[in-house]
């Protein structure tokens, strides 16, 4: 029970905004979505004993027992009243938040485990799972809405942490999920296409991103990447302190990489030489990111090289399997082109020349279509062979989402591409068909994820498990 500024002089009990959890007690929130609006149901709350209402739209008849606050924006408002009612957990925690298209999970995993072996006690945010300490929790989103996220926080309060990391999505931003947390650092990987279905517009996505730099406090560190084209732009209007890092351009925290191949990178970072076990060019990227924060957190430079060495990639992100015949599978989260074309490349650059690279990938369905030729176009320019096959096609038709993707692929480019709808069948053609003694085989798109989503079912599906089927 706690009292928030909305219901001055009530004891809240609960707070939600979805009709089916509310109840006497609770608050509830009608948040208008994208597919309904929470304000048609009002009468069903009021059914089930919850008489205090936040709304943007005021209901046409209000009945005599209801408190009813009228607000402008209710996501707004859901964000507020719950870090109140946890106690404003964020500003009792060293809180850094990661936002870029790609590169927060890999990021945030990796400070996690950084920080626990500096001695930490730690929680994490992320879209593979969340963590307090080493009590798992599952994730159902990159980054949770405000009523969980200010919970999760809590939890880590009261579990000792003193540290916590989280992905900061741009659907958060836009949502003000993260609205009311305070931060005590944000980074900036990176910005390429993604997330057109949502945003509309490239620069309504990269407004997105940068709400959340404008939005933290002139306490927290703000660090980007000097590297990317929109590094800068993001730190424009941010009242926090501004630090960049880089392997290109002039910057606070600078790498080399000194060499990029199968054990991993050789890096030089601040003068000293530190070997990683990741793998990449944009790993070389993720690593600095995590020292240069690490750093700007209090940590000491070369113990924090020590720990870095030590680290082990995120789950689903450039996973390599042996399998028989000498091939080589790898697993990757690439769903974007930016990371499609980095993966591929990292692959050419530290294979051997006579092994041929195979691609298995899809693309998700009810997600930015725009980017299906460009994957497509990216897969067969950089293998020796492709299969375009299935990747969550949701509740669209997977073959139109195959012909979409296949029309990307330039003529010339034709003849190495296979389409096999059926993921489970695309990967064992890549492997038993058309792999040879020797070869990679790339299954991008799905890293982590154990579940295919068809038409809405969530199947069992884990590229690991499966490519292991296709190698015994
Ligand atoms: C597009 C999007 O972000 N949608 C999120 C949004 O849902 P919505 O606006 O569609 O909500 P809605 O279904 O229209 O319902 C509107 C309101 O009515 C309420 N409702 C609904 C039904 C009912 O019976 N009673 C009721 O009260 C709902 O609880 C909601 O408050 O708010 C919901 C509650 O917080 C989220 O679960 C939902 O995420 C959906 C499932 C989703 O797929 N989101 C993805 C796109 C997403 O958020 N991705 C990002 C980035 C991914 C990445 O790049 O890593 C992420 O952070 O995960
Ligand atoms: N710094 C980076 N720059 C470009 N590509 C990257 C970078 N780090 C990882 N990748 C590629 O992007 C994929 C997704 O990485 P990761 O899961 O860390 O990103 P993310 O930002 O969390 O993605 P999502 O938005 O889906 O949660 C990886 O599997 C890899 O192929
Ligand atoms: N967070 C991303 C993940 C995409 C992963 C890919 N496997 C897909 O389902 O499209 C999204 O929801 O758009
Ligand atoms: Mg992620």
């Amino acid at each position: 029970m706690a009292q928030i500024t909305l219901f001055p002089g009530i004891e809240i009990q609960h707070l939600c905004f979805d009709s089916r959890q509310a109840k006497a007690g609770s608050v509830f929130f009608a948040i208008p979505g994208t597919q309904v609006d929470g304000h048609s149901f009002l009468p069903q709350v009021y059914a089930q004993g919850c008489k205090l209402w936040v709304v943007e739209k005021a209901p046409a008849e209000l009945p005599a027992d209801v408190t009813c606050v009228q607000v402008s924006d209710s996501n707004q408002a859901l964000a507020e009243a719950a870090a109140e009612f946890y106690g404003h957990p964020s500003k009792k925690l060293k809180l850094v938040g990661i936002t870029g298209t790609n590169g927060k999970t890999t990021t945030v995993t990796l400070l996690f485990e950084l920080f626990k072996r500096l001695g930490h006690r730690c929680g994490l945010i992320s879209t593979v799972v969340n963590k307090i300490e080493d009590k798992i929790i599952p994730s159902t989103h990159t980054t949770p809405d405000a009523l969980s996220l200010n919970a999760l926080l809590a939890d880590m309060v009261t579990a000792g942490c003193s540290h916590a990391f989280m992905e900061v999505s741009s659907h958060a931003v836009v949502q003000k999920r993260i609205h009311a947390v305070q931060f005590s650092g944000g980074i900036f990987s990176n910005i390429t296409r993604d997330h057109l279905d949502f945003h509309e517009t490239f620069d309504e996505y990269i407004k997105a991103k940068k709400g959340f730099f404008d939005a933290l406090p002139a306490t927290a560190f703000a660090l980007t990447n000097v590297d990317d084209k929109r590094g800068m732009v993001m730190l424009q209007n941010t009242a926090a302190k501004k630090y960049g890092f880089g392997l290109l351009n002039a910057a606070d925290f600078k790498a080399k990489i000194i060499s990029n191949g199968v054990g991993g990178l050789q890096l030089e970072i601040d003068h000293q030489q530190v070997h990683a076990q990741l793998i990449g060019t944009f790993n070389a990227y993720n690593l600095l990111g995590i020292y240069a924060a690490a750093l700007l957190l209090g940590e000491e430079s070369h113990e924090v090289l020590v720990q870095i060495s030590a680290l082990k990639t995120a789950p689903g992100r450039f996973e390599q399997l042996a399998g028989s015949q000498n091939k080589m599978g790898i697993v990757d989260y690439a769903h974007t082109p930016d990371a499609l074309e980095n993966v591929l490349k990292t692959i050419q650059a530290i294979r051997d020349k006579s092994q041929r690279i195979i691609t298995v990938v899809g693309c998700g369905g009810n997600r930015d279509s725009g980017k299906r030729p460009i994957m497509a176009e990216l897969a067969a320019k950089y293998s020796d062979s492709v299969v375009l096959t299935s990747d969550n096609p949701r509740k669209e038709d997977p073959e139109l989402i195959l012909d979409q993707m296949e029309a990307g692929v330039p003529a010339a480019l034709k003849s190495k591409v296979h389409r096999v709808s059926d993921r489970k069948e695309g990967i064992f053609y890549a492997v038993r068909e058309l792999a040879a003694s020797g070869d990679i085989i790339l299954v991008a798109g799905k890293g982590h994820e154990n579940y295919q989503d068809i038409q809405g079912v969530k199947y069992d599906f884990d590229d690991k498990l499966v490519l292991g089927e296709a190698f015994s």
